[in-house]
């Protein structure tokens, strides 16, 4: 059960409550000749008491913005609330006291006053939900003053009785006298009395003792307030009437202020007073994309869609439009009213909206402003043509033709950047659009055809273009990876024959001293490997590095760097420099094998030492024995073998190639 049924029982409830008691109390007679139907109402209105109670306690409440309707955690809430302390209280079964007082006392059960605040809660409740708040305001005002003079009456009663009826001429006359006697024209009197201060005509009697001149001024001062609250709460309900219209309308006063102190003429000021009166009466109202401005935007396309889409649904292009188009548009459209014989358009103007028609009839007509071509009505739509940029249209974004409205008319006018963005994503209904306006064109001789197939030709190569653009991108990035799996397995094959030279580096140097000797000795031709293969390589490379290279021999260390190079140059320098259209240079192997000669020439030249350079270094047996020389040499000869066997690696394979 929702939060707001919980207090709806309460408004006539509690005012027959308060009327009826005090009545009773005060007019005693009143009480006791219907008993009854108090007693009955009185236990009728504690049952209502209890029905809240139990409906309070099913009343869901919101945690964190989740309606709890858990009955434990709704009970555990509601008794641990002060309501539950307060509808306890008025629910006390003070009655008992009436075997103490007698019935003519009902003020025993005046605890049940103290759930005034559960009906001021359900008015407010009931004012958020009226669809007419100014006549729930104004009602409800009128009630309170209702009660008051009620109260007020029935106190000025029991203050008569109290003084002593007809004693003097302010209290109430003698009760024994006849016309006084009926108990509705007692509390007629009263209530005729407490409205007279109460309004503050001030009509009463003058009162001659202290305590009637106190009752006076009291209500007085009461009515003072009571006067003030309902010229306020009046005007301001008054203002809102008015403030509500001038959102509706525009303001029709500041708008005639303004034509007077212009001299406007007088039949342009007689059209524009037709014309709010035409909205006044068929309550069109303008401004609803302001009004609803303050809504969220999900509630406001539901509000638009529910009360436009009837009209846009009408529309032939947008019947088979797709309900997230029509969601789009809806919350784009802009309505606006033509009286009869005005122009929407003219022809020749820049075009920069296009209108669909809600209601009224509206004639394509020639110059002249009488023949007409065609008429348009409701669910038709105009001036699409000169928004579209329709390929050969001879007349570019001016309007084709002159429009002008029939009867008063109902328009939805939707903005050239509107329409354009909401078509954008929805290129059928574009599509639909274009072509109709296209055989308007047609039918008109404004479409200009070799233009249109040119412009579509034209298109169609700049179409292909970028095809061949984004398959040369797709190329580059193709070639790009090949290069990068080029270099790795390059790399691969450097590492693998590396490993095999440096195993058969390490046979070298474990070999006995004869054996070695004799390599040493026996020349080149036995060398490991074909090591006299590798000499004329050697030989061929440096006559090589010299041709190519030139002056770049000072490179020497870029024969390990670039060596080492392979693994650091990373993959995406190579991607990037093929991406941005280098191409790959063969020039830069061939550099770099120009490079790796001068390498080897330079280290032989850094040697300094003939016959150094021959690739069989190996030290002479009589030179003094150090261990760590003998390592070092070993190192050299080592690094020596490793360069020239890739050098001959590489030229066996380009010969190879
Ligand atoms: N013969 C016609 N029948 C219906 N509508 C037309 C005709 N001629 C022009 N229009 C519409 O009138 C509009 C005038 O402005 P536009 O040229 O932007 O777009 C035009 C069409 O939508």
């Amino acid at each position: 059960m929702s939060d707001a049924a919980g207090t709806s029982i309460h408004p006539r409830l509690s005012v027959q409550r308060e009327l009826g008691h005090t009545a009773w109390t005060c007019f005693t007679a009143i009480g006791l000749s219907y008993l009854p139907v108090w007693v009955t109402l009185d236990y009728v209105s504690d049952l209502m008491y209890a029905a809240d109670m139990t409906v309070t306690l099913h009343t869901g409440f919101l945690d964190q913005g989740i309606l709890i309707k858990d009955l434990t955690r709704l009970r555990k809430r509601y008794l641990r609330s002060k309501h539950f302390m307060w509808d306890l209280v008025s629910l006390l079964p003070t009655d008992f006291l009436y075997f103490a007082f007698g019935f003519e006392t009902p003020l025993v059960r005046i605890n049940r006053l103290v759930r005034i605040p559960r009906l001021n809660e359900a008015l407010d409740r009931m004012e958020t939900r009226t669809s007419y708040p100014n006549t729930f305001r104004i009602i409800k005002l009128m009630i309170y003053i209702f009660v008051l003079i009620h109260w007020n009456a029935c106190l000025y009663f029991a203050l008569s009785n109290y003084i002593g009826f007809g004693s003097d001429q302010w209290v109430y006359p003698n009760i024994t006298d006849p016309m006084f006697a009926s108990m509705r024209r007692q509390y007629f009197y009263c209530f005729w009395f407490s409205a007279q201060i109460f309004t503050t005509v001030g009509d009463t009697p003058l009162p001659i003792r202290e305590d009637e001149y106190l009752f006076m001024i009291a209500d007085m001062l009461i009515a003072v307030l009571v006067f003030a609250s309902i010229v306020g709460n009046v005007g301001n309900v008054i203002t809102n009437l008015r403030d509500r219209d001038n959102v509706f309308f525009p303001n029709h006063e500041l708008v005639k202020a303004y034509l007077r102190s212009h001299h406007v003429s007088k039949e342009l000021r007689q059209r524009i007073d037709n014309w709010y009166q035409h909205l006044h009466i068929n309550k069109k109202i303008m401004r609803e994309n302001e009004i609803l401005q303050q809504l969220p935007l999900h509630m406001r396309t539901e509000i638009a869609v529910s009360v436009h889409l009837p009209t846009l649904s009408k529309v032939t292009i947008f019947q088979s439009c797709e309900k997230s188009l029509l969601e789009d548009l809806v919350l784009k459209l802009t309505p606006q009213v033509f009286s009869p014989g005005e122009y929407v358009c003219r022809k020749g103007d820049v075009g920069h909206e296009m209108y669909i028609i809600k209601e009224g009839k509206l004639a394509v007509v020639a110059d002249d402003g009488v023949t007409e071509f065609a008429v348009l009505s409701a669910g038709n739509f105009f001036g699409e043509i000169s928004i579209l940029n329709i390929k050969g249209n001879k007349s570019g974004n001016r309007r084709t033709a002159n429009i002008k409205s029939i009867g008063h008319s109902d328009l939805f006018s939707l903005s050239k950047e509107d329409l354009t963005d909401v078509l954008s994503e929805f290129p059928a209904a574009k599509r639909h659009l274009e072509e109709k306006g296209r055989q308007i064109l047609i039918k008109m001789g404004m479409l200009e055809e070799r233009a249109e197939v040119e412009e579509v030709e034209a298109e169609k190569v700049e179409t292909k273009i970028e095809r061949l653009e984004s398959s040369l991108e797709v190329l580059r990035t193709k070639l790009a990876r090949l290069m990068v799996e080029l270099e790795s397995s390059n790399r691969k094959m450097r590492a693998r024959v590396e490993q095999l030279e440096m195993r058969v580096a390490v046979l070298h140097i474990h070999l006995p001293p004869g054996e070695e000797g004799g390599e040493g000795a026996s020349g080149r031709e036995d060398g490991v490997g074909g090591e006299a293969d590798w000499e004329r390589e050697e030989a061929e490379g440096e006559e090589e590095g010299e041709e190519e290279n030139g002056g770049k021999q000072g490179d020497n260390n870029d024969v390990t760097k670039e060596g080492d190079g392979e693994s650091t140059k990373s993959t995406k320098d190579l991607t990037e420099r093929v991406a941005v259209g280098n191409k790959f240079d063969l020039k830069d192997s061939d550099c770099l094998k120009g490079k790796e000669s001068d390498g080897e020439k330079i280290t032989e030249k850094g040697d300094g030492r003939p016959g150094k350079g021959d690739g069989a270094e190996i030290e002479p047996r009589n030179h003094k024995h150090d261990p760590s020389e003998e390592g070092e040499s070993v190192d050299k000869e080592y690094q020596r073998r490793l360069r020239r066997k890739r050098r001959a690696g590489f030229k066996l394979k380009e010969k190879k190639s």
